[in-house]
């Protein structure tokens, strides 16, 4: 019989309450099954020793082999500390302890042959070791079961609370013996058999326990594959269950709003990829079933077109339509791009933002609930309680990242039955993370440019050639062309930002005189009527410079701007410069981006310059941004629960990804209810994990 495994880990032998407490709070860990799922995150080779002699600063897990020659107590600011002087015939080092020196002292014997290991210190002129792991040399070789000893995550801060790798090696030592390593299998026979996967007790004892490197990779392969699996199978499961149970609206009809707009008002021929996107998302308007769609396309794509086009669906079936926009800026301007797009189609189209007074606000209430109004562009205004639809069948979200999985759930509540939601995003997410965090969407991607554009030519220049750039500018500007100017503002320096962002745009002023040159000037303190009407008067083309901070990152399109210069551009994240860069190039004309920076550079900035003067391909930067960043910090907090995977990296293991969810996938579809035998194994696993939430409990 298997041990439960949900077993509070006070119950371990030689945990006690303290270190009970520790786990818990310091590691997270209030189970056996927590324990084991505390994955290594190294291995050392064990049988490697070092001579004193051969040490170097901060050698971090050295094993030396020598005796105490000397223990002694020394006074400190609080309390004493204890030192022993350890020798081998090489030299002398020290080994320190702050706490428990009482019971270390007593257990400690002089002139006796031990093993320690632990991080190498170079202080005062001497190496030591703080609360190294110590054995007497005899048991260490009795202990030593494999060369490679598992090196648990955390174990050197938490060393001197008295939770070292070794007590940790130990408690997990105790664990198995207890459980007499009869875990469960968690994965069907059938699926193991084809990918020579090992068996659940084999791994989990080889990943804590090595025995060869053979087994430990098949072990960490093994783990991994079950852990993404089981993801991948939750979000595929959520995705069906989603379309199984809730009845979407049908569209049947592409009627006469769609068909006219597309023979008589299309400005240009749709790119193919626009086509396919636009053909994906008729299928799933047409069939029964509630679509649940992220659109991602690269910046300047061209995914306002699709969303129009998916809305005049929504219209010809006697329904209306929303899209929600991250900004005051950029609903005002899908609102007026929309208008001029639908120019003599006789269609209902009105903007709410904050800044909306009380008798629009009326107006758009009434005309909504009565159906008057066929299509509602806004902000997150269009949340509010208030804001109720006749019959809403359509909502498209521009830009997620900024609203999140529960106002994406707040739309679907303006109607009895929710409506079909289109999501567009301008940042490529990489397929990876995408596949793991919005498994529970389908996807289309707009992987193709409109013809005709040039690629933006996109370059490094230090802040001492600024006179170049400006000369630059002057001349781009005798052509015709308009610029922007971006500055960083970053909440946590905002002050600074601030200053900088109005030094520059004096200093600019004073480079580019009026009447000559007319400035605009948008930033996040303005009014958003200000901050509007600068704005309209750069897209008129009555000013040629936009100085700004980072609020026109997103969907800002002026197709007459042609340089973009980005200032102090080292403290702008990867997304962000792809994202402002994208805001150039939106016209036939060659554009520009200018990076600007001072000489003293980290080498992740370096890195980012350099990937945005190599290529404009969004996709290829999410990647290097992700492995530069890590997925925590480009999904932002709300999908940070990705970061909760226990073994898997979604970085490096994304060939594992692939592979779990390829099977993920096969299992569902032969079998979506989990119902044959040889699928048991997997609806069991599924069902404990879901119980006690542990894999996935960042699935909102
Ligand atoms: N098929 C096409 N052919 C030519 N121009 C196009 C085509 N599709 C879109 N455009 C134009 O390309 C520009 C960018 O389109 P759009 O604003 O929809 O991009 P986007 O995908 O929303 O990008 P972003 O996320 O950067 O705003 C617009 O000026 C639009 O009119």
């Amino acid at each position: 019989m298997s041990i439960n495994l949900q077993t509070p880990i006070d119950y371990l032998k030689g945990v006690g309450p303290n270190r009970a407490d520790l786990l818990r709070k310091e590691l997270g860990i209030h189970t056996y099954q927590d324990l084991l799922n505390l994955f290594p995150n190294r291995y050392i080779d064990r049988t490697q020793y070092y001579k004193i002699n051969q040490l170097q600063r901060n050698n971090a897990d050295v094993q030396v082999i020598g005796k105490i020659i000397k223990f002694e107590e020394i006074a400190q600011k609080r309390g004493k500390r204890l030192v022993a002087t350890f020798q081998d015939e090489t030299g002398t080092m020290e080994l320190v302890w702050f706490r428990g020196q009482k019971w270390i002292r007593e257990s400690l014997k002089l002139n006796t042959t031990y093993v320690i290991f632990g991080k190498a210190n170079w202080f005062n002129g001497k190496f030591n070791m703080p609360h190294p792991d110590i054995e007497l040399q005899k048991e260490h070789e009795q202990n030593l079961r494999s060369a490679m000893q598992a090196i648990y995550p955390s174990t050197e801060k938490l060393s001197n609370k008295g939770i070292t790798n070794r007590v940790m090696t130990k408690i997990m030592q105790q664990l198995f013996l207890e459980s007499k390593r009869k875990f469960a299998e968690t994965l069907p026979d059938n699926l193991r058999a084809e990918l020579k996967l090992i068996s659940k007790p084999e791994a989990i004892f080889n990943v804590h326990f090595p025995k060869t490197p053979e087994l430990l990779s098949k072990a960490q392969f093994r783990l991994k594959f079950e852990e993404l699996f089981y993801i991948q199978l939750q979000l595929i499961l959520k995705n069906l269950i989603h379309k199984s149970k809730i009845k979407g609206f049908p569209f049947p009809v592409v009627g006469d709003y769609f068909n006219s707009f597309f023979k008589d008002h299309l400005p240009f021929e749709l790119t193919n990829a626009q086509k396919r996107v636009l053909k994906e998302i008729r299928h799933d308007l047409g069939s029964n079933a509630q679509m649940n769609r992220l659109l991602q396309g690269d910046v300047g794509s061209g995914k306002t077109i699709v969303a129009l086009m998916s809305m005049l669906i929504a219209l010809d079936n006697g329904f209306q339509a929303c899209l929600m926009a991250p900004t005051a800026i950029l609903s005002a301007q899908h609102y007026n791009g929309l208008l001029e797009l639908c120019n003599d189609l006789e269609i209902s189209i009105k903007l709410l933002t904050g800044s909306s007074s009380t008798s629009e606000r009326k107006i758009i209430h009434e005309e909504l609930e009565n159906g008057k109004l066929q299509i509602l562009i806004g902000t997150h205004a269009l949340l509010e309680d208030k804001v109720k639809f006749k019959n809403l069948g359509l909502a498209i979200i521009d830009e997620q990242h900024r609203f999140g999985v529960a106002q994406r759930s707040k739309l679907w509540k303006k109607n009895t039955s929710p409506p079909h939601i289109l999501v567009m995003t301008a940042t490529p997410i990489p397929r990876t993370l995408a596949m793991s965090v919005y498994g529970d969407l389908d996807i289309s991607i707009i992987d193709e440019l409109p013809a005709g554009r040039k690629a933006i030519k996109t370059v490094h220049r230090y802040d001492a050639n600024r006179l170049k750039v400006f000369k630059f500018i002057r001349d781009e500007i005798a052509k015709g062309r308009q610029i922007y100017i971006v500055y960083p503002l970053i909440q946590e320096s905002e002050k600074m930002d601030y200053k900088d962002l109005m030094d520059g745009y004096a200093s600019i002023e004073r480079d580019f005189p009026k009447p000559k040159y007319q400035i605009s000037i948008v930033h996040g303190k303005m009014k958003p009527a200000d901050k509007d009407f600068e704005m309209q008067r750069f897209i008129k083309g009555e000013t040629q410079i936009m100085v700004a901070t980072t609020v026109i990152e997103v969907g800002v399109n002026v197709p007459n701007a042609s340089v973009m210069i980005i200032e102090s551009a080292e403290r702008f994240g990867l997304a962000q410069l792809h994202q402002l860069r994208g805001r150039v190039g939106r016209g036939s004309e060659q554009s520009y981006c200018i990076l600007m920076t001072g000489h003293k550079l980290s080498n992740d900035s370096k890195t980012r310059l350099e990937t945005m003067t190599k290529t404009s391909d969004g996709f290829e930067i999410a990647e290097v941004d992700l492995r530069l960043r890590g997925p925590g910090d480009i999904m932002g907090t709300q999908q940070s629960g990705i970061l909760n995977l226990k073994i898997a990296d979604i970085v490096k293991d994304n060939d594992i990804l692939q592979l779990a969810r390829f099977h993920a996938k096969q299992v569902l579809s032969k079998d979506p209810s989990l119902a044959a035998i040889e699928n048991q194994v997997i609806l069991n696993t599924y069902r404990e994990m879901s119980k006690y939430r542990n894999i996935w409990n960042y699935i909102s």
